[in-house]
């Protein structure tokens, strides 16, 4: 075990402090493996936690929580939880009712941040915790103005079941209406972000709105294509960068750390997942150096830019987010 780190925070409009760093748990739901891998990380001295319902590990996680609070080693307090609303749960009446068998599964009775995890609302499978496919592979909509599933979240804030309120995968625009219509501004969004796709004009529209950020495969989700293999991913490969391996050299770190590392200094608050004990510590440990201004500006000026997570498989949505992707299949 090492000496836990101090992680450094930044506050939302709310006053609350974000982490700027966490544990993301995509693709983790081996109970065993998770449960192994969270004990790992909470000893180590991770304290956020990002999770969803369409994980399908939030009872693991709530499991593995309880186990720390019972043996004293940790307060709830202490541990900060995101997690997002289904897009099939968008309706105001599905909002709360969504939210409480989340509390549930993760034994809590708040949430500290909760995010709608997409803007594309859709149908359930009724078979799976999961969105339902038609038979091209896409998701069949449902026609919800996320005003209605916004206010919903605000009722839910409100009621003190969660502390913050945010958004995932929305754009510019989406977010700006909202913030327009809102009575409780988002307090952070969630997107794809590192070096391929450093997201700067979208981080700085947040700035201006005083919601803060939070980088998604902040190390490139390498294993990205598990999820609906018949897809088709886009190329990229972020921890084999050439500029990432000089840089790791110079500072005597991994790749991973670099990417890490870059993240936070740009006050953005990365969720790296990995349920390897060795990757777990090794990600934590970026708290004991600082990336000095020409290194940062080497790395904002890597050239080539890619989506790794166009998310294809929302592209006939009428709220699909992304416009580059959207423009980039009509000329094809
Ligand atoms: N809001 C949204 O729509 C989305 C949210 N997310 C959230 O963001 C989190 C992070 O994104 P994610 O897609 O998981 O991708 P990451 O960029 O965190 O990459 C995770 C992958 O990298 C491997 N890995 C972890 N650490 C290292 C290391 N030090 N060196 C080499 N390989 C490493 C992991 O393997 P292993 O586990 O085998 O060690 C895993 O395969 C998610 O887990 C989830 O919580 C992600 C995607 C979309
Ligand atoms: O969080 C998530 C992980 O990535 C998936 C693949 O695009 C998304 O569907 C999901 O929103």
């Amino acid at each position: 075990m090492i000496s836990p780190p101090k992680i450094p925070t930044v506050k939302m409009s709310n006053g609350i402090e974000l982490p700027l760093f966490g544990y993301g748990t995509w693709q983790a739901k081996d109970p065993e493996e998770l449960e192994k891998a969270l004990t790992i990380a909470l000893e180590n001295g991770y304290r956020l936690i990002d999770t969803a319902f369409v994980y399908g590990n939030e009872e693991i996680i709530g499991n593995t929580l309880q186990k720390f609070y019972d043996s004293g080693k940790l307060k709830r307090s202490e541990i900060f939880i995101t997690t997002k609303l289904p897009p099939f749960f968008h309706r105001s009446g599905e909002v709360e009712k969504c939210l409480n068998e989340q509390l549930k599964a993760l034994k809590t009775d708040y949430i500290d941040l909760y995010l709608i995890h997409s803007p594309c609302p859709c149908k359930k499978d009724p078979e799976k915790p999961m969105f339902y496919f038609d038979s091209n592979g896409m998701i069949v909509e449902e026609p919800i103005d996320h005003l209605e599933t916004w206010k919903a979240m605000e009722n839910i804030y409100k009621s003190k079941k969660v502390c913050s309120i945010g958004l995932s995968n929305f754009n510019e625009e989406q977010i700006e209406r909202i913030c327009k219509n809102a009575e409780i501004q988002p307090h952070n969004l969630q997107v794809e972000c590192h070096i391929l796709f450093p997201q700067n004009d979208l981080f700085n529209f947040c700035k201006s709105k005083n919601i803060t950020f939070t980088a998604y495969a902040p190390l490139g989700s390498p294993s990205r294509q598990n999820f609906l293999p018949d897809t088709e991913w886009p190329e990229g490969d972020v921890l084999h960068h050439s500029k990432v391996i000089e840089i790791s050299k110079k500072y005597n770190k991994t790749p991973a750390q670099i990417l890490l590392r870059q993240l936070v200094q740009r006050g953005i608050s990365a969720i790296p997942k990995s349920v390897t004990p060795s990757r777990i510590i090794e990600n934590i440990s970026i708290f004991d150096f600082k990336l000095d201004s020409e290194d940062l500006k080497a790395l904002e000026s890597i050239k080539q830019h890619v989506r790794l997570f166009p998310m294809k498989f929302r592209i006939q949505h009428s709220q699909y987010p992304y416009k580059d992707v959207f423009e980039a299949e009509k000329r094809k």
